[in-house]
């Protein structure tokens, strides 16, 4: 096959940041995941998406009408795991990494208002609590409308730039915080966890209604200790 001939190399694209706060610490960057790793995520997940589970306090079916799986490991996978560590500066062994999650949304579906932290020790005696969040955008249907990342409790940022470059949600109301619009590729990271390790409030968020057409977007979550191999795969 192709990948005999061409074997697979990790190569991270010059992604761009933008900070949008500092507290909680709230980072936007462009280009975070390429066209043929979104393409190859894709086609490992095709026909593994089932009812997206929720944990916690917040475990009511009708909050999360979406679809989710895990991704099985490669080395793209790896690849994308390792960038991920570098961007939280290398320190974080790849053990504290949940497998990547994909998310799939068509008309109607949405992911109503959570925190990705947990709120019950059930979750947190393996691997503690999640210290920080990627959100990226996987695959967004040509025409989609609706589908925003919203964080109510966050300011939005006020340059034009942030609206011209399509990434902000520049109609959505003062008071409702920031909506990141579902743009491929692109990315939102966050950290979870105040310096006590509790749960900050002003993470909640949300996976507004897709309106039209369909978005995938792919979870990366960072835990505060290792995780065991039944959760996170035998090779780490
Ligand atoms: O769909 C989104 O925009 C957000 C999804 C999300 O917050 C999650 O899966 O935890
Ligand atoms: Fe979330």
């Amino acid at each position: 096959t192709k990948e005999e001939k061409n074997p697979y190399e990790c190569q991270h694209p010059p992604y761009k940041v933008l900070m949008v706060s500092k507290s909680p610490l709230v980072i936007y960057i462009k280009d975070f995941i390429t066209k043929p790793e979104r393409e190859h995520l894709l086609n490992l997940a095709k026909d593994t998406f089932t009812r997206s589970a929720v944990t916690g306090r917040q475990a009511h079916n009708a909050i999360r009408t979406s679809q989710s799986t895990s991704v099985k490991r490669d080395d793209l996978v790896r690849c994308i795991e390792s960038r991920a560590l570098a961007f939280q500066g290398y320190d974080v062994p790849a053990s504290h990494l949940e497998p990547l999650q994909l998310v799939k949304y068509g008309p109607s579906e949405r992911y109503n208002f959570h925190t990705d932290w947990f709120t019950s020790d059930q979750h947190t005696s393996e691997g503690g609590n999640r210290v920080s969040s990627f959100f990226a955008y996987v695959q967004v249907s040509n025409g989609t409308t609706g589908g925003g990342t919203n964080f109510p409790r966050l300011e939005a940022p006020s340059h034009d730039r942030w609206c011209d470059e399509g990434i902000v949600d520049c109609d959505e109301a003062w008071d409702k915080g920031v909506t990141f619009k579902p743009v491929e590729g692109n990315a939102i990271y966050w950290e979870n966890l105040g310096v006590d390790g509790r749960g900050d409030e002003r993470t909640l968020h949300a996976g507004l209604p897709v309106l039209s057409g369909g978005k995938v977007g792919m979870n990366i979550w960072t835990r505060e200790r290792a995780l065991g191999k039944k959760t996170r795969g035998e090779d780490l």
